[in-house]
C-alpha cells in the first residue's frame, strides 16, 4: 500500500468550528472535531491537526497573521506534504494572500471554510475541508502559491475574494476565474499557476500601521488628513483604473510628501490601474508624478497587507509595488 499523504490541518476559527449550540456564533470547537472521521477521510491521506487560533475571522490582526504564518512553516519543516488551514470567511482572502507573502513553500498551502455552522441545516464545512484535503495532497498545487478551495472550486491568494455575504458559494476570482475544482476526490487544474509570486523578499514581524481609505462622489481629504498622523502608510481604494477627487489627491499627496508611503488601488473588483491616459487634479498621471504607488490588479485589503508587511521587512514600498514600462506609443 502507497505512504499516506501527510496533511497538517490547522485550525484558526471561523464558522466552520463554532461549537454547537452557541447561537452567537461566538465559542470555536477545537481542530479535533473538524478532522474527518476515518470512513469520511479520501483514501491515502492522514491528518495531523493542530489547533493555532480559535476566533472569528473579524478579531484577527497583522500580529496573528504573522502567527499563522510561521506555525504553517513549521508544519512545512517537520515534513508536511501538504498544509489545510480552516479560517472564518470574512478574512479569508486577506490571510491567503498573507500566506502567500510570507510563507515559501514547496507544498500546496489551501485555505478554507464555511459559510453555514455545523449545526445549521446543509453545513458546507465538512465538504470544504474533505476538498481542500484533496487538493492538499497534489504536489502540482504548490507553484500555485496559497490557494482558497470553497464549494469545490479551487481559487488563487491574490485574485479571490468573497463575493457574496451569505450564500455558501461565497467566493470566485473575477478576474480569472477558478484554476481548477475538485471532484470524486480527484484535482482537476485548469489554468497553469500565476506568472509571478507574491513571497516578499524580506519577512519580519509586523511593526507598522498602514491605514485603508475608501473613495465615493464628493469625498474630499479631510479624512487622509485626519489619518496620515496615526499612520506608516496609506492604501486608498481609488475610483475607477485610479482616480480619487482633487482635494483627496492634494491630502494623499501631502501624506507622500511627509515620507509616508501612499499605495492606490481601485475600488473595482476586477480591472488594472492605468499609467498614462488621465490628466489633472486627482488623475492617475497626477498621483503618480507626485510619487504614490500603483498596486496593479492587488485589491485594496491585499494591497495594505503587501505594504504593512514589507515596510515592517525594511523594504521599499517601490520595490513592493513596481511601477509599470512606459507605455508604447499610440
Ligand atoms: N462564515 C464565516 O466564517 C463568517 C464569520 N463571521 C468569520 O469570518 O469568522
Amino acid at each position: 500500500m502507497a505512504v499516506p499523504r501527510s496533511i497538517a490541518l490547522i485550525a484558526t476559527g471561523g464558522t466552520v468550528s463554532v461549537a454547537p449550540p452557541s447561537a452567537d456564533c461566538q465559542t470555536h470547537r477545537g481542530v479535533g472535531e473538524l478532522v474527518p472521521r476515518p470512513g469520511d477521510l479520501p483514501d491515502g491521506i492522514e491528518v495531523v491537526p493542530r489547533d493555532a487560533l480559535g476566533m472569528s475571522s473579524r478579531r484577527m490582526t497583522p500580529d496573528d497573521l504573522w502567527t499563522l504564518a510561521s506555525t504553517v512553516t513549521e508544519a512545512i519543516a517537520a515534513g508536511s506534504n501538504g498544509v489545510v488551514v480552516t479560517h472564518g470567511t470574512d478574512t479569508l482572502e486577506e490571510t491567503a494572500y498573507a500566506l502567500g507573502l510570507l510563507v515559501e513553500t514547496r507544498v500546496p498551502v489551501v485555505i478554507t471554510g464555511a459559510m453555514r455552522s455545523p449545526h445549521h441545516s446543509g453545513p458546507d464545512g465538512p465538504a470544504n475541508i474533505r476538498a481542500a484535503l484533496v487538493a492538499a495532497a497534489v504536489p502540482d498545487l504548490a507553484p500555485y502559491g496559497p490557494t482558497v478551495v470553497f464549494q469545490d472550486e479551487v481559487h488563487v491568494a491574490r485574485l479571490v475574494t468573497k463575493m457574496h455575504s451569505t450564500r455558501i458559494a461565497a467566493f470566485s476570482s473575477p478576474a480569472a476565474g477558478p484554476v481548477g475544482f475538485v471532484a470524486e476526490d480527484r484535482l482537476e487544474l485548469l489554468l497553469g499557476p500565476p506568472p509571478g509570486t507574491d513571497l516578499l523578499p524580506g519577512r519580519a514581524a509586523p511593526s507598522v500601521r498602514v491605514g485603508l481609505l475608501p473613495t465615493a462622489t464628493g469625498i474630499d481629504g479631510s479624512a487622509a488628513e485626519a489619518l496620515t498622523p496615526d499612520v506608516d502608510g496609506l492604501v486608498v481604494a481609488a475610483l475607477g483604473a485610479g482616480h480619487v477627487s482633487p482635494s483627496l489627491g492634494a491630502a494623499l499627496v501631502a501624506c507622500a510628501e511627509a515620507g509616508k508611503p501612499v499605495v492606490v488601488t481601485s475600488r473595482c473588483p476586477d480591472g488594472a490601474l492605468l499609467a498614462d491616459t488621465y490628466a489633472g487634479a486627482g488623475s492617475e498621471r497626477e498621483l503618480r508624478r507626485a510619487g504614490l504607488h500603483f498596486a496593479g490588479t492587488l485589491s485594496p485589503p491585499k494591497a495594505r497587507l503587501r505594504l504593512l508587511f514589507g515596510m515592517s521587512a525594511g523594504t521599499p514600498a517601490a520595490e513592493l509595488f513596481p511601477a509599470p514600462p512606459p507605455a508604447p506609443k499610440r
